[in-house]
């Protein structure tokens, strides 16, 4: 449909009045109120916790308000539940793992919604793969067939899984909530595409993400959100990266955020990787990361680099080749990689790096607890508070507590706890993997503060990332891995930037 046959953007199509939302003593949502008209993309930005997932994940049909009123194509919108939400129109990708891995890309499209291809008592399940493989071909998918089991695909594949499930209800309301930092660029494309032809045809979504470049490109207008408050809306004229940061913090937050100087690191190696072959992705793999070195590596997103990092944490299977520290320990399993210091943060935050029903403090605790004895084994607890507050305070951890459950942060305050507690537990060496995925930009500026800082107090870290921006900024070496193999490896000093980079990824 031509948009100019639309009447775009004029008569509201999702109306939020006086939302509000309480969590015992946390206010998530407090009296907020905007519309969004017909064919517009509308972008929520706000800092970590500021209230815009549960705003979104309302509008979905996962929870309720606690007060105040939705309305969508100008009728009251209470869905009882996201299948619901899902029939009448209005579909959701959530921030972090919306699919389930024992089951195949069709049964996970049609979860709950099996009763389309019911025959009598029975689902037709031919009929199901044929017309999930039908939605995949169309959306031009195609890393992975219908019959695939889900458990087998990685992140990204996961979150295309849950944009074809999105597409299948041709949603009036499209809500992506921080989707783009687990796509590579192809799936970043694919989304940016169905967005534009969404709304082309008259659909609203709702854009949730950090990258503020990305938002003002794609969003026709940015509501700004904090401490879970409406702060203000701005047309797509009007966006000034400045000022839509000043709306978000409440404060000037200019310049530049990554480290400018060229002082190296030193000649020693601190962790080793010799010829290592992995199930998946690498084949007869080396590299070697200095004390005192941040090593950048890139790529797309399937060519080894995810592998390689839990590869080094003795996470991942080597079949042959080894890992071992400067001093020759071998590295095989998780348990040696922590005695030996070596920190890992996961792209997988939510599966892999936290207790998502463990507290605070028992995250932040959890690694270096040995640190918080007093005699023997006995732990102080006077001791590992301080440890753990320390975290919460230096990070901003917005939670109630220490005791506040992990599962009910926001996701860039769940990062941040995944970085405090290596921090912590003080690792001379550290793996990031995509750290600041999730993770506003306050955050992020604290974080590279703190990756620099353990730089100069001759710590390592491999940071991995699929922000060419990031690894330039951050990283005195950039390796960028193609089909498992090192395509380059550029210093510093030798001058980087994106087409370089970019030239030898593809
Ligand atoms: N189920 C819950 N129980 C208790 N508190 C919650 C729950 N869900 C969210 N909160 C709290 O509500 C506030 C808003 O969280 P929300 O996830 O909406 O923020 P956000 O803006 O999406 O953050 P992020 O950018 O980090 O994803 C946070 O303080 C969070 O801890």
């Amino acid at each position: 449909m031509n948009n100019s046959k639309l009447d775009k953007g004029t008569a509201p199509h999702l109306e939020i009045k006086d939302l509000c939302k309480q969590f015992g003593i946390t206010t998530a949502l407090n009296k907020v109120s905007f519309s969004v008209g017909k064919g517009i993309v509308c972008g929520l930005v706000g800092e970590n916790g500021s209230g815009k997932s549960t705003l979104a994940s309302i509008v979905a049909g996962m929870q309720s308000s606690t007060s105040g009123e939705v309305y969508l194509k100008g009728k009251r919108w209470q869905p009882k539940s996201v299948l619901e939400a899902q029939r009448l129109g209005v579909a959701m990708i959530v921030q972090e793992m919306g699919t389930i891995g024992n089951v195949t890309v069709a049964e996970n499209i049609f979860l709950g919604q099996e009763n389309v291809f019911a025959k009598g008592l029975f689902i037709e399940r031919k009929k199901l793969f044929t017309e999930a493989q039908k939605l995949l071909d169309s959306l031009g998918i195609d890393s992975f067939d219908a019959r695939t089991y889900v458990g087998k695909l990685d992140m990204q594949d996961r979150k295309l899984v849950e944009i074809a499930k999105a597409m299948y209800w041709k949603p009036d309301i499209f809500i992506v909530d921080e989707t783009t930092t687990a796509l590579s660029h192809t799936g970043r494309t694919l989304l940016y595409r169905l967005i534009r032809e969404l709304s082309q045809n008259g659909g609203t979504v709702l854009f949730i993400s950090h990258d503020l470049e990305e938002m003002m490109e794609h969003c026709d207008q940015l509501i700004v959100l904090r401490d879970g408050v409406y702060v203000g809306a701005l047309e797509k004229k009007d966006y000034d990266g400045n000022i839509i940061k000043k709306m978000m913090v409440g404060r000037e937050l200019y310049g530049d955020y990554y480290h400018a100087d060229l002082d190296g690191y030193s000649d020693e190696v601190v962790l080793r990787a010799d010829f290592i072959t992995t199930l998946h992705d690498l084949l007869g793999f080396s590299i070697e990361l200095h004390k005192g070195e941040v090593l950048g590596i890139g790529g797309l997103s399937n060519c080894g680099m995810h592998t390689l990092g839990k590869a080094l944490f003795g996470a991942e299977k080597i079949l042959d080749g080894k890992v071992y520290t400067g001093n020759g320990t071998a590295i095989k399993s998780t348990k040696d990689a922590i005695e030996n210091k070596i920190g890992y943060m996961s792209k997988n935050r939510d599966q892999e790096s936290l207790g998502l029903n463990a507290t605070v403090k028992e995250n932040i605790a959890s690694v270096g607890y040995k640190l918080n004895r007093v005699f023997g084994p006995i732990i102080s607890y006077r001791k590992e508070s301080d440890y753990v507050n320390k975290q919460i305070k230096d990070l901003s951890i917005k939670c109630a507590s220490p005791d506040h459950l992990t599962n009910t942060l926001s996701g860039g305050n769940k990062q941040k706890i995944v970085f405090g507690k290596w921090i912590a537990a003080d690792s001379e060496i550290l793996i990031m993997d995509c750290p600041t995925r999730g993770v506003d930009i306050g955050v992020k500026a604290a974080m590279y503060k703190l990756i620099y800082e353990m730089k100069k107090a001759g710590k390592s870290i491999i940071l991995i990332s699929e922000e060419l921006q990031e690894l330039i900024g951050m990283s005195d070496r950039v390796i960028i891995i193609r089909n498992g193999e090192i395509a380059s490896e550029t210093l510093r000093s030798e001058g980087l930037n994106e087409h370089k980079l970019i030239e030898s990824m593809v």
